[in-house]
């Protein structure tokens, strides 16, 4: 049996892992379009890397199905996709060249052309000084870059990585996102799995939140930030007039200034009442909520805590 939506590259739907009895993965459905890049967002243990093991076909959940590229048995695409592991590693004393012409041969690619375009891409990448140099010899932002153009090698037409940020410092986490967005651009499907939310932010129109093993959330990001109203920022010379009328009557100003949900009616009819009103606006900002805000609404406040622990300590990882 093929899945006949040919829309997406991966289909999930109510898929179920348990490890001990305990639920690990706990009902997640999924539908993630061809083409775009799709962001797992969630703190360590949310379930997140064993979802992708799913999907991938390494392991096989215990209820539920998946389709991978139209089909349930994801192994037999695996020339078509490219994973990064959350573990990294590369053979120390192989060449950084021959390790992504290695890593493209367990998915195909014979060996010469391997060893030609990873030339190229560590060249095309800034990495043409450490073409010839053995794994070992690199730092460590190197060698993840490395093993990420090994990921890449055969061209493949989904690329799922697993935190890849993760152990990169800035500059590398920009580059990291460029190349994420060049795949997209050539049509390929990325998805990676992260806790930090501004790289989803950034880089993707879809997400899914991962908690305890479910998805309160999948679909647009916008979707997700629209379930939180925009927040007003006023200050007016005035402190009264008929223009209150168009403040929440539960908003009382710190000085001149008033901070407020922007009321359902929306934008217009407030600034109306403001002008018409000569409230004398000072300033005025309508701030729309951000992912962040949106996750901690979605997945709660200690969910969201957590992932910023877990960024925090993986950020002081990079730094040492
Ligand atoms: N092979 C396994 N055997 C037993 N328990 C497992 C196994 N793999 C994962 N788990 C458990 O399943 C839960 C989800 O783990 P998972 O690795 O999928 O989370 P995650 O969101 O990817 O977090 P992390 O980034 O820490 O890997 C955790 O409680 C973890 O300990």
């Amino acid at each position: 049996m093929t899945s006949s939506n040919l829309e997406y590259a991966i289909e999930a739907r109510n898929i179920i892992k348990r490890f001990d009895g305990e639920a690990a993965v706990d009902g997640i459905d999924l539908n993630i379009r061809k083409g775009s890049i799709f962001g797992i967002l969630g703190p360590n243990g949310a379930g997140k890397t064993t979802t992708l093991r799913m999907l991938l076909g390494i392991i096989d959940p215990d209820e539920g199905e998946r389709f991978l590229l139209g089909s349930p048995n994801p192994i037999s695409k695996s020339h078509q996709v490219g994973y990064l592991p959350e573990e990294r590693g590369l053979y120390q004393s192989m060449k950084a060249y021959d390790a992504i012409a290695f890593m493209g041969a367990l998915r195909g690619l014979p060996l010469a052309e391997g060893r030609k375009r990873g030339k190229q891409m560590m060249a095309d990448h800034g990495l043409g000084d450490a073409i010839d140099k053995q794994i070992r010899a690199l730092s460590k932002g190197m060698a993840q870059t490395v093993q990420l153009l090994g990921t890449i090698v055969h061209e493949p037409d989904l690329i799922i990585l697993d935190e890849p940020f993760s152990g990169l410092d800035a500059l590398n986490q920009g580059k990291l996102e460029r190349l994420i967005r060049g795949q997209a651009d050539k049509g390929v499907t990325v998805i990676f799995s992260t806790h930090v939310i501004a790289h989803a932010e950034r880089l993707c129109e879809e997400i899914a939140i991962v908690a305890h093993g479910k998805i309160p959330f999948t679909g647009k990001v916008s979707t997700a930030r629209d379930r939180l109203r925009p927040q007003v920022h006023l200050e007016t010379r005035e402190l009264d007039g008929t223009w209150r009328s168009a403040i929440p009557g539960d908003c009382q100003p710190l000085g001149h200034n008033w901070h407020f949900t922007l009321p359902k009616s929306g934008v217009e009819p407030l600034l109306h009442a403001l002008i018409e009103g000569k409230a004398g606006i000072e300033s005025l900002s309508i701030e729309r909520p951000g992912l962040h805000d949106a996750f901690v609404h979605i997945a709660g406040e200690a969910v969201a805590r957590k992932m910023e622990a877990d960024a925090a300590q993986a950020a002081m990882g990079e730094a040492v």
